[in-house]
């Protein structure tokens, strides 16, 4: 509060300037410190003032330091010019009176009403080494300066001048030069014997040590500037002076060898200057100096910009320390780990997690594996972030990061897929047989999931030679990405089919880029721009009608246009500029593409090496198993020794056999690669006795709420291409802020494995209308856990995927199958219509299931029974194994070779 009682305000620019720190950085502490101010010209009040000033608080005392040291040079300047004038004023009076010449104009009146005497003289000679005494302020400084070398008059006075300019240039200085004073030296030459009560040797004694004095004096003055310059130099010289010996002079009295009498340094009253000025003045004088020679900006511009930079390096610690302390609340944990394992990795122990557990109801034990909630609860008590990981994920081998230098452009891994007979096999055999290492003959005949092949130079492509799309899809659904290009094999004399979608799908869902082949171009059926009118239909426009895709006409028959292909698929890759680590030193890295036990061999593996080099002797561990490399052999299968990127190669001296899409690390011992290996093993029973990981649609709601899915992937298979768009419409009209749907597979006709695959390799879900899966795709979706649905009416679909993601799915009718049949006879009875003759293939059929009827997976019919027979007698149920007569009710359209699958409902509840 001002005086008046009206309350001050101050500008943040000022209290910065007064502060001499940025602007910016009070701007930054106010805000900070809660002031709502906009800008460096707005105004705060005294008490955010005062909050400022104490959290600048070095700074002020920084400011308030120099400014002191500035004052008190400025006062010692001053003085300085003072004694300088008097100095020279009685110089000039002494001159007079020696020279017996009268007073000079401009002289003080006091001089002037006394004439001189020699007593007089005596007197005045006293008060000029007295007044030359030094003021305080100097005190320390002159210390050191005092003692000039008489020899080096020459030096000292260089070493003047430019500070002489400087206090020039200041206007502060205001006597005579040095050199006038030296000046005096010119005494000898008058004749004194005439002047007025002065002469004899006394006198000229008398002379000689006003003269010495004088030029002391001189030279004291030059040094008290000079000392500013040459602090340090000064310093030294002064202190080697202060060691010089001191001697008697011819007059009896005592004088250093520079002439000084120490009873003029005890008229100088030299004292030790105060401790707390010694260094400080040392140091800021010339940061004061320095700052005047700048304008005042410089010596505070490096304090200022020093502070910041500490400002800087402290931030950025803190954000360092951030990152690190966020880290450090992170634990990565498998689900079900147990409670001693939990108990590691936050840092307690096993007791504390027991107890805390009783705490919520749970009784543990150590070795008790807990769940996921339970893991979650108890990690968000000791403060910690559960993040959940998979088996081998939580035992991955952690890698050193590549070199660069190590890295190095390596061939492309390509898959062939399409449609069944557009020649896929034949463009793989060409390739196989022709496109070999030269000088090589024969080709590749031994059977191997991948095999490298030369073109000319050293342009090499790896194949992946796996049946369909179902080693690429297995091998990402365990994450396993390998392959760099797709070629995408079409007839030209057939058309796009539903497998060729199905490539385009899979490729697009994995983003890898796809080079068409048109295929069987020889034949004059063949018409490659239909092939690509339907191709563009299908998302995939070449690149002659403008789009991305590279394409190619070729014969696999005879050899047409595989060379181009195979300049197309290298062009693609240099695209990319696909690169791997060929370093020997650092420990090899693959994917398991297939493996097969072979009765002499053991575990036979193709393995793709995508890191480092594969040697014999290597001891490695690949998905849950591991092993030590007993042999490496080409696809020739001629051993080697070694295998490097983008090699596959066929491994042998696995314990057990690995599955394709696992990955394979060497190690450094065996003892190692087992202990990972067991780690895994257990932890993948662990998974499989209780958990799924699959996206369920009654479960959709939570992930969503947890924040886990963004994406809902459907995948639609159904009986027609009506329904499927249908379908598709339906879909897509679902509104839902959080989560979109995405249909990233349709097609027509009966669930297959490799929609089993693309499903659990996206997390999606599969949706059958009035479509079953065949035996193995039902299998495997059980297997991989997937969520398949089925339904026969649209607006079922629709309201039970728009339900799921409001987390309102109404208690879930589950269809429980409960056997399968199939009718290998049809017998025509009167009055009764048609009755199958039926073989039970695996399960139970009851007289009151539930049956559907399909045909090539798809369902014709669904209803129940109208008889169950077991030679001639109505049976209540029927076994796998056995045969029965059956016939449907409101339906006898049977024909041998049907399906008939006998299933229940069940009412299963909501797992929200
Ligand atoms: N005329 C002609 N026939 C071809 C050509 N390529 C393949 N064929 C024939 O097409 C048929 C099917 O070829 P495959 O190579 O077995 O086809 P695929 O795609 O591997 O078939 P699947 O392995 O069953 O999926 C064979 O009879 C081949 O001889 C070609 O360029 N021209």
């Amino acid at each position: 509060m001002s005086p008046e009682g009206k309350e001050m305000k101050y500008r943040i620019s000022d209290i910065a300037r007064e502060l001499q720190v940025s602007p910016q950085e009070v701007l930054h502490f106010v805000k900070e410190a809660g002031g709502k101010v906009a800008s460096t010209s707005s105004m705060v009040k005294e008490p955010m003032r005062d909050l400022i000033l104490n959290q600048f608080s070095d700074e002020k005392k920084l400011v308030d330091e120099t400014r002191k040291i500035r004052e008190e040079k400025q006062l010692r300047l001053s003085r300085l010019e003072e004694q300088s004038r008097k100095t020279y004023e009685k110089e000039q009076q002494l001159k007079d009176i020696i020279s017996g010449r009268p007073e000079r104009v401009g002289t003080s009146p006091k001089t002037e009403a006394q004439p001189e005497t020699p007593e007089k003289e005596q007197v005045l000679e006293k008060e000029v080494v007295e007044e030359l005494t030094v003021p305080e302020a100097v005190l320390k400084a002159e210390e050191k300066t005092v003692p000039v070398v008489e020899e080096e008059p020459v030096e000292v006075l260089d070493k003047a001048s430019p500070v002489d300019e400087e206090k020039e240039a200041e206007g502060q200085i205001t006597f005579e030069s040095p050199q006038n004073i030296g000046g005096l030296t010119v005494f000898g030459t008058i004749d004194v014997q005439n002047g007025p009560g002065i002469g004899g040797d006394a006198d000229k004694k008398g002379k000689k040590k006003r003269k010495k004095r004088f030029k002391e004096q001189a030279d004291e003055l030059k040094d008290e500037f000079d000392i500013s310059a040459k602090g340090e130099e000064v310093t030294e010289k002064a202190a080697a002076s202060d060691k010089k010996v001191v001697k008697k002079d011819s007059e009896g009295s005592e004088k250093t060898t520079e002439g000084v009498t120490p009873s003029k340094r005890k008229k100088g009253k030299k004292k030790k200057k105060p401790e707390v000025d010694e260094k400080t003045i040392e140091k800021n004088i010339r940061s004061t100096i320095s700052g005047m020679d700048e304008s005042g900006g410089g010596g505070a511009s490096r304090q200022k910009f020093r502070k910041m930079r500490k400002i800087e390096r402290e931030k950025e610690q803190e954000a360092a320390d951030a990152i690190k302390e966020a880290q450090r609340s992170i634990i990565r944990v498998t689900e079900f780990a147990t409670a001693h394992e939990l108990a590691d990795l936050m840092g307690v122990t096993p007791k504390e997690i027991i107890q805390h557990c009783f705490t919520m109801g749970k009784f543990v034990t150590i070795n008790q594996r807990l769940d996921k909630e339970t893991i979650e609860l108890v990690s968000l008590e000791f403060g910690f972030e559960a993040e959940f990981v998979s088996e081998v994920e939580a035992t991955e081998v952690v890698e050193l990061e590549d070199n660069e230098e190590d890295l190095v452009i390596r061939p492309p891994v390509v898959t062939i897929m399409g449609h069944v007979d557009h020649g896929k096999t034949s463009l793989l055999d060409y390739i196989r047989s022709s496109n070999v290492v030269a000088g090589e003959s024969g080709g590749i005949t031994q059977h191997i999931g991948a095999y490298e092949v030369s073109l000319d130079g050293d342009r090499k492509i790896t194949f992946l030679d796996t049946p369909g799309h179902e080693a690429f899809t297995a091998m990402r659904a365990r994450g396993a990405q390998v392959t760099d290009i797709v070629i995408l094999v079409v007839s030209a004399d057939d058309s796009v089919m539903p497998q060729t979608i199905e490539a385009i799908n899979h490729s697009k869902a994995a983003e890898v880029p796809i080079v068409v082949a048109i295929n069987k171009i020889d034949k004059p059926e063949a018409n490659p721009e239909k092939i690509k009118t339907q191709l563009s239909e299908a998302g995939v426009l070449v690149e002659d009608w403008g789009g991305e895709y590279q394409c190619q006409e070729i014969s696999a028959k005879q050899g047409t246009g595989i060379d181009e292909l195979m300049e197309k698929v290298l062009t693609e890759a240099e695209i990319r500029e696909l690169k791997a680590n060929f370093s020997r030193e650092v420990p090899a890295r693959g994917i398991i593409v297939e493996a097969e036990l072979d009765k002499g061999k053991g575990v036979v593996s193709t393995v793709l090496v995508q890191r480092g080099f594969l040697k014999v002797g290597d001891p490695f561990v690949a998905g849950h198993t591991m092993g030590r490399v007993r042999a490496l052999m080409d696809e020739r299968g001629k051993r080697i020794r070694e295998a490097g990127p983008s090699q596959p190669v066929s491994v042998l001296g696995f314990e057990d056999l690995p599955q394709s899409g696992d990955e394979f690390t060497v190690m450094l011992s065996d003892k190692e690669a087992r202990e990972i290996a067991q780690k895994r093993q257990i932890i993948r029973r662990e998974h499989e006795f209780r958990r799924s990981t699959r996206v369920k649609l009654d479960s959709i709601a939570r992930q969503i709420k947890e924040g886990l899915m963004k994406e809902l992937s459907v995948i639609i298979k159904a009986d027609t291409d009506g329904s499927i768009q249908a379908l598709a419409d339906g879909l897509m009209k679902i509104q839902n802020e959080e989560v979109k749907v995405q249909i990233i597979h349709q097609g027509v006709g009966q669930i297959t494995e490799t929609d089993v695959l693309l499903a659990a390799a996206s997390d999606a879900i599969i949706i059958g209308f009035r479509v079953r899966p065949n035996v193995n795709a039902k299998k495997l979706a059980e297997k991989e856990d997937l969520d398949v649905r089925f339904y026969s009416v649209i607006y079922h679909v629709i309201e039970d995927i728009e339900q799921a993601l409001e987390g309102m799915l109404s208690p879930e009718l589950h269809e429980e199958s409960i056997g399968s049949l199939e009718i290998r006879q049809v017998f025509k009875v009167p009055k009764i219509g048609n009755v199958g003759g039926c073989y039970v293939l695996e399960g139970k059929v009851f007289r009151d299931s539930k049956v559907r009827l399909l045909r090539e997976g798809v369902q014709i019919y669904d209803g129940e029974l109208d008889s169950l027979k077991r030679f001639k007698d109505d049976v209540k149920e029927v076994d796998a194994g056995y045969e029965c007569g059956l016939n449907l009710k409101g339906y006898s359209d049977i024909k041998v070779g049907d399906i008939i699958e006998a299933y229940r409902i069940v009412e299963k509840k909501r797992k929200l």
